[in-house]
């Protein structure tokens, strides 16, 4: 059950339609010359209005029929029929454990019971992934019940309960090109649309179309957890604007499914997410997105190793610990792991497992030298008879003080579309909410706008985040999931958690309660005189100075 919350702020109203947040971002500008630098904090005076009414969502999976595709599905189906079933260690019940949104929680500040901690998708009004609506494609055509079987990831007992309701799920037909995938699926392709690469997008887009009208969803979402592509060559005027992009396609050029895939969603008004790591976002697709005011995000699911990594370096490098050398090292035997076994496939994925230790390397000049790197190493083998459940296996030496060394050696076995799934539903309802969002910037322009196209507030559930041109990259684990926080906390009007705890850590203690007004409200809107709040089941905002 939702927690109603009761937030004290002036600065914070409700509308009919909107939460509207006043809020002032603070942050510094630093520039080196030298050895000096100059150091300027800025305070922007903001207004985030956050829409509050929660749509229908359609959630279309290209790869729909894959392990992921099939799990997500059917966790979302098992918990909204609120499923339980009986293993070998006893009776299991659905949750969504692993999705930031749904299990883990944010502090809201300390009171007479100590602290008070939230589920995070309680903090601002969001879909409930129970209510997602799923379609989308597969080359393969196999209905969902019998894609569950195939992917061998969940219990039969529970597969067993879903199956009447996941075989009547069927992959529309899809994009193939055998020339980006390994050969080894073309065995799996019996579900493939025919026609120019113009007609098969104009279809793709037709799908869409087709499924939201039919659902009677609000709006769509489309992600792509389909196979691991080669990357792809970006060249100048073939990809490298929106303009150029759509007449290669209409010209019939070599453009990836997945590219093809995110022009449809972006015609089509549709976010688009990308779960692999291959560069679906050419140059021209960022182009077309930003033309078209639609978001855009990935790449590659950070589910398992690569999530780990992003967390261990970060903590060595920020307790100043060198580390010398990773290697990363797993074998898994599902279809993805079968895909990646081709050397073009699994070049994609080496390169977004690689780079996520860039940022952090970088932020310490004492430890590394300029353009000094770690070792690092990262083997991915096919082992058909684990199937889905990944064996990672990673070593992490460096050097501590006085010449020392420390070797981390971690194993870590678990079911990668378990960890996949819960990433999926993050992205998609992320994704929305900011939909939802628009600031209007004191002092400038103060016509309302919304986040940049490329979706950078995802990068937590990315190996290789996407980001706006010049922006920087943060692959750093707390730093990601901290912007999150912080965003979140702007739409209401909260400053950032900054876990300084001044009120216990002063001589003389700090009071900070000085003096509350109370307020209370009358269709939502806030009037600051004497009584209790007079509204139910939002985040209130009362009067206090
Ligand atoms: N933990 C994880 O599982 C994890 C983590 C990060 C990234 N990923 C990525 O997610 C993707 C899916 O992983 P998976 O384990 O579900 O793989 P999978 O092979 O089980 O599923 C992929 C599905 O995509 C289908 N497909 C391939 N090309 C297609 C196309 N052009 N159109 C429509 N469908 C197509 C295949 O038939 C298959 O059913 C992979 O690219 C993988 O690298 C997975
Ligand atoms: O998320 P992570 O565990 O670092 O990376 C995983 C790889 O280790 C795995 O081999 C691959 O099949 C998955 O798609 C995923 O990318």
């Amino acid at each position: 059950m939702p927690v109603k919350i009761h937030i004290n702020s002036p600065h914070v109203h409700y509308t009919d339609s909107h939460i509207e947040a006043e809020y002032v971002y603070q942050t510094t500008t630093a520039h080196r010359e030298g050895d000096h630098i100059t150091v300027t904090p800025h305070n922007t005076q903001m207004t985030f209005m956050t829409e509050s009414h929660v749509p229908r969502l359609g959630v279309m999976l290209v790869g729909w029929g894959g392990n992921n595709g099939s799990t997500v599905t059917a966790a979302v189906l098992a918990n909204k029929l609120q499923l339980t079933w009986r293993t070998k260690t006893g009776l299991k019940k659905a949750n969504y454990y692993g999705s930031l949104l749904q299990s883990s929680t944010v502090c809201l500040g300390s009171g007479p019971q100590g602290e008070v901690n939230i589920p995070f998708c309680d903090l601002l009004p969001m879909v409930h992934p129970d209510d997602i609506v799923f379609d989308g494609w597969d080359i393969s055509s196999l209905d969902l019940g019998r894609a569950m079987e195939r992917a061998e990831v969940l219990d039969w007992a529970l597969q067993e309960q879903l199956r009447p309701h996941m075989s009547r799920m069927k992959p529309r037909k899809s994009i193939y090109n055998p020339d980006f995938i390994a050969a080894n699926q073309e065995s799996r392709a019996d579900n493939v649309l025919s026609g120019s690469t113009a007609q098969q997008m104009e279809q793709i887009r037709a799908d869409i179309r087709d499924f939201r009208s039919c659902s009677g969803v609000d709006k769509v979402i489309v992600l792509w957890t389909a196979n691991t592509e080669r990357f792809c060559d970006v060249t100048p005027g073939l990809n490298d604007t929106a303009d150029n992009l759509l007449a290669a396609i209409q010209a019939g050029a070599e453009v990836s499914p997945s590219t093809l895939f995110a022009v449809a969603s972006i015609l089509e008004g549709c976010a688009f997410i990308n779960g692999s790591p291959q560069n679906t976002f050419v140059p021209g697709a960022v182009d077309l997105a930003v033309q078209r005011k639609v978001f855009i995000g990935g790449d590659d699911f950070k589910s398992g190793q690569t999530k780990i990594k992003s967390v261990l370096v970060d903590f060595l490098v920020s307790a100043g610990i060198k580390p010398t050398s990773i290697v990363s090292y797993n074998h898994l035997g599902n279809n993805d792991g079968k895909n990646l076994s081709a050397p073009q496939q699994f070049r994609s994925k080496e390169i977004s497992k690689s780079n996520v230790v860039d940022d952090v390397v970088q932020s310490n000049p004492v430890l590394y030298r300029p353009g000094e790197k770690p070792d690092h190493c990262v083997v991915i083998k096919y082992v058909p008879f684990v199937g889905d459940s990944k064996r990672a296996m990673d070593e992490y030496t460096s050097e501590i003080m006085m010449g020392g060394t420390n070797t981390i050696a971690l194993h870590n076995t678990c079911e990668d579309s378990l960890l996949a799934s819960p990433i999926i539903l993050d992205l998609v309802l992320l994704t929305e909410l900011c939909q939802r969002v628009s600031v209007r910037v004191q002092g400038e322009d103060e016509q309302p706008q919304s986040f940049h196209s490329v979706l950078a507030l995802l990068a937590f559930l990315c190996k290789a985040p996407l980001v706006p041109p010049g922006a920087p990259v943060v692959n750093a684990f707390f730093r990601q999931r901290a912007c999150i926080e912080n965003i979140m906390r702007a739409c209401l009007g909260l400053p950032p958690q900054n876990h300084m705890l001044l009120e216990h850590k002063l001589q003389k203690g700090l009071l900070l309660q000085k003096k509350k007004e109370k307020c209370h409200y009358v269709n939502g809107t806030s009037h600051c005189v004497n009584g209790e709040p007079q509204t139910n089941g939002h985040i209130h905002v009362n009067g206090f100075s």
